[in-house]
């Protein structure tokens, strides 16, 4: 098994548990894992040797909530909204038509076109998400061809209501023979709980479905307007509820109060979160609020109360939400960028969310699961050598220089990217 010693790294934020920031630091790859990281003086031998020459490094971002199975264009509903429009569910519809049409091998090609820009901004580990083919033939294509390019896979049939359908039949639908027709691609089921898509008792009946088919669970909440999202998401034991933006000091105590008792320490030590199976079992572990400041930008959103959530002791994750509707950019610098700028988290706070955050609300934040699969999201000694290189000497360079590509070398299982 070939190792690669990379050293001189200037600054390491390793999002581990104790939340370390080394400086004059390395790092040794051994086939996909990391095996070694401490002071560059103290490194041991490898077959190859990397010099970072005093940049920074990181993990690779893990990229929580995607849905970039889609064909078609959103420009003028982009274009209208920054003229004064108001952001509307109803959008999903017009993607869903262009989605149906596009051919399989189309639509494969424009995932994987959105998986390579993510990668090359130093994505190394992404989810996401069905929910533009809105019928069962399309979801289960959708997600066929998703389980095909990326790491994890979200059912959401309950995207939207398309038309020519009763909402309550279409919920029967999504619990029952979409379901059924997903279930061999995906790990995560989702629901999008909001005024314009799902009621909550619809969003319910989608959440036990799905439960009792043994997938993770995530949902859509508190988007657009307060609701019932968050609430139901902390009642279920869901993995993350996504957008958080109009939350009430309930939902933020109930987020709190999922993860009272819980340590990343004990977590860390006690091995395997095993994915979304494992949701239910891993001690102490909570709801992931996983915030989405790209897209809070694009529809005039107010941004979730992140610090509050971080302060009440809530887990917090960062994603980009990449879709054509409301944040069409894979760009997790970007959403790390804009939590410091406008979100009041430190730069280590927001790569910890764009980072472990993601990791942890995908189960993989700790451990190796039953298929041998290594935690993603921090860098420690046994967990999946996924680590970029900054073309900047401190990760503190992605606020203070925004918009500017920093991302240099990137590698993922070992293997280096870019
Ligand atoms: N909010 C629901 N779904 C997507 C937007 C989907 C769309 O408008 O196409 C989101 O996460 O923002
Ligand atoms: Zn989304």
């Amino acid at each position: 098994m070939t190792s690669t010693l990379i050293t001189n790294i200037g600054e390491l934020s390793t999002s581990d548990p104790d939340q370390r920031v080394l400086t004059d630091a390395a790092v040794v790859l051994e086939g996909e894992r990391i095996s070694w990281i401490g002071p560059a003086a103290g490194a041991p031998a490898a077959d190859t040797v990397h010099d970072a020459e005093g940049r920074a490094g990181l993990p690779g971002w893990v990229d929580s909530h995607t849905h970039l199975v889609f064909a078609g264009d959103r420009t003028t509903e982009f274009e209208a909204r920054m003229a004064g429009a108001e952001y509307r569910a109803g959008g999903i519809a017009v993607t869903t038509e262009a989605t149906r049409a596009a051919g399989d091998y189309e639509l494969t090609r424009l995932l994987l076109g959105r998986a390579a820009e993510a990668a090359s901004g130093g994505t190394t580990y992404l989810e996401t998400k069905t929910g533009y083919g809105l019928d069962v033939e399309h979801e289960a294509r959708s997600a066929r061809i998703a389980a095909g390019v990326v790491d994890e896979v979200t059912y959401l049939g309950a995207h939207l209501v398309p038309a020519g359908i009763d909402a309550d039949e279409y919920t029967e639908l999504v619990c029952g023979p979409m379901l059924d027709a997903v279930r061999p691609y995906v790990q995560w089921a989702d629901v999008f709980c909001e005024r314009g898509a799902f009621t909550p008792e619809q969003s319910r009946a989608v959440l036990t479905a799905c439960r009792d088919a043994g997938l993770g669970l995530r949902v859509h909440g508190n988007q657009l307007g307060p609701g019932e999202g968050t609430a139901l998401a902390v009642e279920f034991g869901a993995a993350s509820v996504d957008h958080v933006n109009h939350l009430s000091d309930a939902d933020i105590d109930a987020l709190a109060g999922s993860w009272s008792g819980w340590d990343p320490a004990d977590a860390a030590e006690a091995g395997a979160e095993g994915g979304p199976a494992g949701q239910a079992s891993a001690p102490g572990r909570g709801t992931v609020a996983t915030c989405l400041p790209a897209c809070d930008l694009s529809t005039r959103q107010p941004f979730p109360p992140a610090r509050r959530l971080l302060d009440a002791g809530v887990q917090i994750a960062l994603a980009s939400n990449c879709n054509p509707g409301t944040s069409y950019t894979t760009s997790m610098a970007f959403c790390v960028t804009t939590a410091v700028l406008q979100m009041g988290l430190s730069v280590q706070e927001a790569v910890r969310a764009a980072t472990y955050g993601g990791a942890l609300s995908l189960g993989r934040g700790a451990g190796t699961d039953a298929d041998g699969r290594r935690a993603v999201g921090s860098l420690a000694v046994g967990h999946r050598a996924d680590l970029q290189l900054l073309n900047a000497p401190s990760a503190t360079h992605l606020a203070y220089r925004p918009g500017i590509p920093l991302t240099g070398a990137v590698w993922r299982a070992g293997v280096r990217r870019g």
